[in-house]
C-alpha cells in the first residue's frame, strides 16, 4: 500500500470466491480499490492481454507441482511482453515440503533470472525475479528515402530509390552501420522519419 502508488493491478484468479475476498479487503480504500481490477479466469486462458503488463506476479500455488508450474511459466513466457518482469515465488530448504520449487536453472525457459532471494525468517516463500528475453528475429525495417535516387553509374542501380535500414526494437545498444546517416542529417530528413 505504501509503494507503487500510481500503479494499477490486474488480479487474475481462477476462484471467484478468492477474488471476492481480495476485493473486500480493499473496498474501503478509495485510492487502492480504484487501482485494483479483479478477473476470474484460469491464467492459462489469459493470452495476448498479458503483453500489456510491465510486471507479472505469479502466486506460489499457481501450478501445484513442478510440471504444472513449468507449463504456467512457459505460457507466461509465450504471451508476456519482451523485457517485462516476472516475479514468482519458490521455496528453499525444508520449505520445499510446503510449496512448489522453481529450478531457476532449468524451469525459466525464455527468461533471464535477475535475482533470487531465500528468506531465513518466518517468511516461507523464496522470491525469483526474471526478465522475459528480447528476441531478435524481427525482420529489419526497410524504408525508402523519399525523393532521393542513387547517382551510381551502375546500370542496375542508377535512378533506383535509396532504401535505408532502420534499427528494429531488438537492436538496443547495437551500433547499426548506416552509410547514409550523414546524408540523412544533411538533407534534414530525420524529423520526417519519426
Ligand atoms: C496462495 S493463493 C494467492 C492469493 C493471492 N492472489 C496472492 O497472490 O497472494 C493462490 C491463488 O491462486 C489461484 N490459482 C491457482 N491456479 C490458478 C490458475 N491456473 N489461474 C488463476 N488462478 C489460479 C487460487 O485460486 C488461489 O486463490
Amino acid at each position: 500500500m505504501n509503494h507503487l502508488k500510481n500503479t494499477t493491478f490486474h488480479n487474475y484468479d481462477i476462484d471467484d470466491s478468492a477474488n471476492s475476498k481480495a476485493s473486500a479487503l480493499v473496498v474501503n480504500d478509495d485510492d487502492v480499490s480504484k487501482r485494483m481490477v479483479f478477473k476470474t479466469i484460469d491464467v492459462m486462458n489469459v493470452t495476448s492481454e498479458l503483453s500489456q503488463y510491465d510486471v507479472v506476479f505469479l502466486a506460489a500455488l499457481v501450478g501445484m507441482d513442478r510440471d504444472e508450474k513449468i507449463k504456467v511459466i512457459e505460457h507466461l513466457g509465450k504471451y508476456m511482453a519482451q523485457g517485462s518482469i516476472l516475479m514468482l515465488r519458490s521455496a528453499h530448504g525444508a520449505r520445499v515440503f510446503l510449496y512448489p520449487v522453481v529450478d531457476t536453472h532449468s524451469d525459466l525457459t525464455g527468461f533471464e533470472v535477475l535475482d533470487v532471494f531465500h528468506p531465513t525468517d518466518e517468511v516461507i516463500n523464496s522470491v525469483v525475479i526474471a526478465r522475459k528475453h528480447h528476441y531478435c528475429d524481427d525482420d529489419p525495417m526497410v524504408m525508402p528515402l523519399p525523393g532521393v535516387n542513387t547517382s551510381s553509374s551502375s546500370s542496375a542501380s542508377a535512378g533506383a530509390p535509396i532504401n535505408i535500414l532502420l534499427p528494429n526494437k531488438c537492436s538496443h545498444g547495437i551500433e547499426v552501420f548506416n552509410p547514409l546517416n550523414n546524408m540523412i542529417e544533411e538533407l534534414g530528413f530525420e524529423e520526417n522519419l519519426s
